[in-house]
């Protein structure tokens, strides 16, 4: 099976013109419809704030303070420890967010405003929270529409009154989209051979059967020997392979622990290395954890954006830092001094000559600055940067010998090119079994309809959903894959299902965890139901705890707007959050610290409803599903939510999110939900079911005691 591959790119461009479409809709639609303080509510924006301080941030970039609007918080009980509007209310945005920051007018002009947003505010990455001030670093150059300058714009703004909202990151759409128009434009005898085999215009060299014997792999000085052995099996197959690798890394395999030690021996056998993931946390994730290897190793991407402790070998903080920087550093120095003595001149001819001066300054700056990044990234050996990030222009004109892509499968194939088109052969790393990248453009309703390519041709089937993973899988069978088969954090009957259903029942549980209880925990817990049995399967059925639509609730501005709800049309189930309750109680009374348990759910509108728990029990994490794929706790509770005569389970429905909610603990995973409804919604489903009718501890709810808790 071959792909015409500038079809595939063309086709691409198109299913991501429609997601970017997709992703603005969704965010303007929010925008337009919801005040800023309800927005605020939601966690996308802050409002009312005005610029309290500006300064220059890391990489030279100005960053602008932004602090409560003293007029607008003369009501508010907070105290004013500042000597500027008090405290920041409670709000959402967290460091790394990019937002817009535009002038905030009055309530009736709103409306247009918000329209006339995008067109006039400038585009930045948060870079600090704190309790009264939050720090914005404005997008050199990146003003939007009439403002070309993000500089110019803050300084335009003086004392009015702003707000900042979460905006999508285009950059990703343009360097995914810049990448899939090479790819298009392509001639066939430009195809590498890496390239011809990820679109099976050649198959992938063979690789000898038994690696452990064959002379060549064999012989492996291994950094860490206690790696188990289908984490070894799985190295050699990477060190071998000549094109393509795809690690399969159930929950809990210790996936990341593999790649490390492959990095190690791809060094030691000379090879020059870039590792990406499509998030910046799982990036940073792999840069702590090499560190201690001293590796020659930088990390690109915005300071803000990246962990606090990997920011030693960020390339923005190198640059300043390094000897190679110092050259840079003079001319910094000299930028100030010229900046400074602007203030003290009065004649106005003088002061236009310095602004010349300083023009050069800067194009000085930016021309040294340039080179030596590109020496920092020459010179090192591991490069590592989210998958967009590979297509900024310090790797340019960089090759790489091998490019790791860890999280594969929960990246847009589009994304993986980015850094692909730089390799010569790939190691991709992931569980196609757990969530795939959230796509916006993608519902219900197009779900299984073919879409229209750009010259019109239908182009069956082809979604983002389908990642680089899957793809490469089917295009050339399981003989290009090796799985990790030891997992290293449930206890074996929290994995026994997960194993059995999707994993050919290969998974087994490391000695040190398979029979890992509650009690176990090494610090005081008593013995309770409870905490001596790893599955409990509190079961609703019966319909009493039926469920409720986010749209028959009374959310105030949401409440007409299905579409562009805050919350969608998600669903909720307050009895079902009366057991959570109940439930997280006793394990509370049990002695289990609110930190070793997490709620996780499918619907954000039944977060919404369990938001209390956080005060009731500090320390406790509530998450949906998703967002929560890659995270462990100790314990674990599901609420299903999903309870109607109709067996409708909406996205329940999916396997995939189901694997990854009941793979999240170590010790105790309790379910709660309807049997009856849950059954009728997939043959998955109504196995899993089964499966806890037998296997788990069942329990039916105290109506009496829940009605007190209720
Ligand atoms: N060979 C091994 N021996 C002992 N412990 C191991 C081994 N491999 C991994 N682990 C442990 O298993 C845990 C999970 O490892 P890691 O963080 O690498 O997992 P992962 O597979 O990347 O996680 P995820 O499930 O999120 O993909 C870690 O605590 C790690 O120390």
């Amino acid at each position: 099976m071959t792909i015409d591959i500038s079809q595939f790119a063309s086709t691409q461009l198109s299913l991501l013109a429609s997601e970017l479409a997709a992703e603005i809709a969704e965010s303007s639609a929010l925008v337009s419809l919801h005040s800023p303080q309800a927005l605020q509510r939601a966690g996308v924006a802050l409002a009312n704030l005005i610029v309290s301080a500006q300064r220059t941030g890391l990489g030279g970039k100005t960053v602008v303070e932004l602090a409560p609007d003293p007029a607008t918080t003369s009501t508010s009980t907070s105290t004013n420890s500042s000597g500027g509007g008090g405290d920041l209310p409670e709000h959402g945005i967290r460091v790394g967010d990019i937002v817009l920051l535009a002038e905030q007018g009055s309530g009736r002009e709103r409306k247009r405003e918000v329209r006339e947003m995008e067109g006039s505010g400038v585009k930045g990455v948060v870079t600090r929270v704190g309790r009264a001030v939050v720090a914005v670093a404005v997008d050199e150059g990146g003003g939007q529409g009439k403002n070309e300058d993000g500089e110019g714009f803050v300084a335009m703004l003086g004392e009015k009154r702003v707000w900042i909202v979460k905006v999508a990151d285009d950059v990703t759409f343009r360097r995914m989209n810049a990448t899939m128009e090479k790819l298009a434009k392509m001639e066939e005898r430009e195809y590498s051979p890496f390239i011809r085999v990820l679109f099976g215009l050649s198959s992938p060299s063979p690789v000898p059967a038994d690696l452990e014997r064959d002379e060549e792999a064999g012989e492996i000085e291994w950094v860490d020997p206690t790696l188990n052995d289908s984490q070894k099996d799985a190295i050699r197959f990477a060190l071998a392979s000549r094109e393509i690798a795809l690690i399969h890394g159930p929950p809990g395999t210790g996936k990341t622990h593999t790649l490390i030690e492959l990095i190690l021996q791809l060094l030691k056998r000379n090879l020059r290395i870039l590792v990406c993931g499509p998030s910046n946390i799982s990036v940073d994730n792999i840069v702590e954890r090499l560190a201690p290897h001293k590796v020659p190793l930088i990390r690109l991407g915005h300071p803000a954006r990246l962990l606090p402790s990997v920011l030693s070998h960020s390339l923005d903080v190198l640059t300043r830092t390094s000897e190679a920087g110092a050259i840079v550093k003079d001319v910094r120095a000299e930028m100030d001094a010229k900046q400074a003595s602007i203030r003290k001149t009065r004649s106005g001819r003088e002061r236009k000559a310095i602004y010349a001066e300083l023009k050069e300054l800067r194009k000085e700056y930016r021309e040294r600055e340039r080179r030596c990044v590109s020496n920092l990234v020459a010179g090192s050996r591991v490069v590592l940067t989210t998958l967009h990030g590979a297509g900024g222009f310090q790797l340019r004109d960089e090759q790489f010998d091998v490019v790791i892509i860890d999280e594969a499968s929960q990246a847009l194939e589009a994304q993986c090119w980015v850094p692909l088109l730089a390799a010569k052969k790939a190691i991709c790393a992931g569980d196609h079994l757990q969530l795939p990248p959230t796509i916006k453009s993608l519902n219900s309703k197009n779900k299984t309809t073919s879409r229209k390519s750009k010259d019109g041709a239908e182009v069956k089937g082809a979604t983002l959903e389908t990642t680089l993973f899957d793809r490469l899988l089917k295009l050339h069978g399981p003989s290009i894959k090796r799985m990790l088969t030891t997992q290293y954090r449930m206890h074996e009957k929290i994995m026994r299902f997960p194993s059995d259903e999707l994993y050919e029942g290969k998974l087994m549980a490391a000695e040190s965890v398979k029979a890992r209880l509650l009690i176990d925990l090494p610090y005081d817990v008593q013995k309770t139901d409870d905490t001596t049995e790893p599955l409990i399967f509190i079961d609703t059925q019966g319909g009493d705890f039926p469920e409720k639509n986010e749209d028959e609730q009374d959310r105030g501005a949401s409440k007409k707007l299905t579409k562009s709800s805050l919350y969608g049309d998600s669903k909720s189930n307050e009895m079902e959050a009366a057991l959570v309750r109940q439930h997280v109680r006793s394990l509370v009374d049990a002695g289990i610290r609110p930190e070793d348990i997490a709620v996780v759910t499918p619907y954000n509108a039944q977060l919404a409803i369990l938001a209390p728990l956080k005060e009731m029990f500090p320390g406790i994490e509530l998450g949906s599903v998703d967002g929560f794929q890659g995270r462990e706790k100790e314990a674990v509770i599901v609420s299903l939510v999903r309870s109607n005569p109709d067996g409708e389970v909406g996205f329940l429905g999916e396997k995939r999110r189901l694997n990854v909610a009941m793979t999240r603990p170590k010790r105790s995973l309790t379910v709660i939900g309807d049997s009856e409804t849950v059954k009728r919604g997939s043959k998955f489903l109504k196995d899993w079911m089964e499966f806890l009718e037998e296997n788990a501890e069942l329990r039916y709810p105290d109506l009496a005691a829940l009605a007190q808790e209720a």
